[in-house]
């Protein structure tokens, strides 16, 4: 196991009679991706102050990267970069000064400031655009120059708020790429925030599932899928038109079938088994008459996951 840089012990913060976070117990490892996921409201900001020291808890305690969140904040600072889901610039100035005056003011020597900021703009593909005023950025260009602007400090640890929000597709695949990159190549520990369920589980190594202030389940994405759908070993989606009326009926008679649902859309089986019948399957549904147009087995994904716990707002437990 790799080096622990974030040691979550407990954590609690009360606002008045309102229990914000639940002795939260969490350890994240160096060079890990850690995704916080969870409704508005589920307490994942006030995690992410009290880890800066910006919040003080009302019990428990947070270390990063060796120092105690509460009493050694300004350490913390150092160790730690925040991208808070919309920065601000200063807008009349480019992307390059933006990134030199942040690296000026943390103390870097000029020349070395504006040739780290040169290479970091690049790492985050902002090279073109350095000259740019940052006010004329997009969404998507802000969030890779808030990353810059973080980097700049050479942090151990990213924290990085709803980092994909607003943000056009191919500028979301080409931010997870940097922060992939940041994690894997770079060693650096990245903690995210999102509801961008898909994108997270792209990138994510272990998420956390939060709510009403409490982590009901914490792993890697197919650990959750297992512990949470544990109940049949294989799942079949079959994409199909021109069935006959009475398919389903006899795909559940079939002998290790468990079950067999419609999907929404009413063109997908959803076939769940406790044996590998792929061959079976596909050729009894072939020889039904029906158009087969596609056959798999179902991955279950972080949706999946997110809507086991929180569909009917029923949120449960798992061991
Ligand atoms: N300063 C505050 N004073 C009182 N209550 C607060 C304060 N900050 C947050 N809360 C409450 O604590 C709970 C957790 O809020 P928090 O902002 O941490 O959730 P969140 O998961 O980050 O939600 P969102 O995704 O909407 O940002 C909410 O019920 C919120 O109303």
């Amino acid at each position: 196991m790799t080096e622990a840089i974030i040691e979550i012990t407990d954590l609690t913060k009360y606002y008045s009679q309102k229990c914000a976070v639940d002795h939260l117990n969490v350890t994240i490892h160096r060079g890990e991706v850690f995704g916080l996921l969870g409704p508005n409201g589920a307490g994942k900001s006030t995690t992410i102050l009290m880890l800066l020291g910006l919040s003080e808890p009302s019990e428990g305690q947070a270390i990063v990267c060796g120092y105690h969140s509460t009493r050694q904040p300004i350490e913390v600072k150092r160790k730690v970069g925040y991208l808070p889901d919309n920065i601000g610039f200063y807008e009349e100035r480019t992307g390059l000064e933006n990134i030199v005056y942040t690296a000026l003011i943390n103390g870097v020597p000029k020349q070395e400031a504006t040739e780290r900021a040169e290479r970091l703009l690049k790492q985050v593909g902002l090279e073109q655009a350095k000259d740019k005023k940052a006010g004329h950025y997009s969404r998507g260009m802000r969030q890779r120059l808030g990353l810059a602007d973080v980097l700049i400090k050479d942090p151990e640890v990213i924290i990085l708020d709803e980092p994909t929000l607003g943000i056009d597709p191919q500028g979301v695949q080409e931010l997870l790429r940097i922060i992939r990159y940041l994690s894997k190549e770079k060693g650096i520990t990245v903690l995210l925030s999102s509801h961008q369920l898909h994108q997270v589980q792209q990138i994510c190594d272990r998420v956390g599932l939060f709510v009403e202030g409490r982590l009901l389940a914490e792993g890697d994405v197919q650990t959750l899928a297992r512990k949470l759908f544990p109940d049949y070993k294989l799942t079949y989606y079959a994409n199909v038109s021109n069935q006959p009326s009475d398919l389903i009926e006899k795909l559940q008679k079939v002998d290790g079938v468990f079950s067999v649902e419609e999907g929404e859309s009413g063109q997908q089986l959803i076939i769940k088994t406790e044996v590998d019948l792929s061959a079976r399957l596909a050729g009894f549904i072939v020889q039904s008459g029906a158009s087969l147009h596609e056959f798999g087995l179902k991955e279950y994904g972080l949706d999946d996951i997110y809507h086991h716990y929180f569909e009917g707002g029923v949120s449960r437990e798992v061991s």
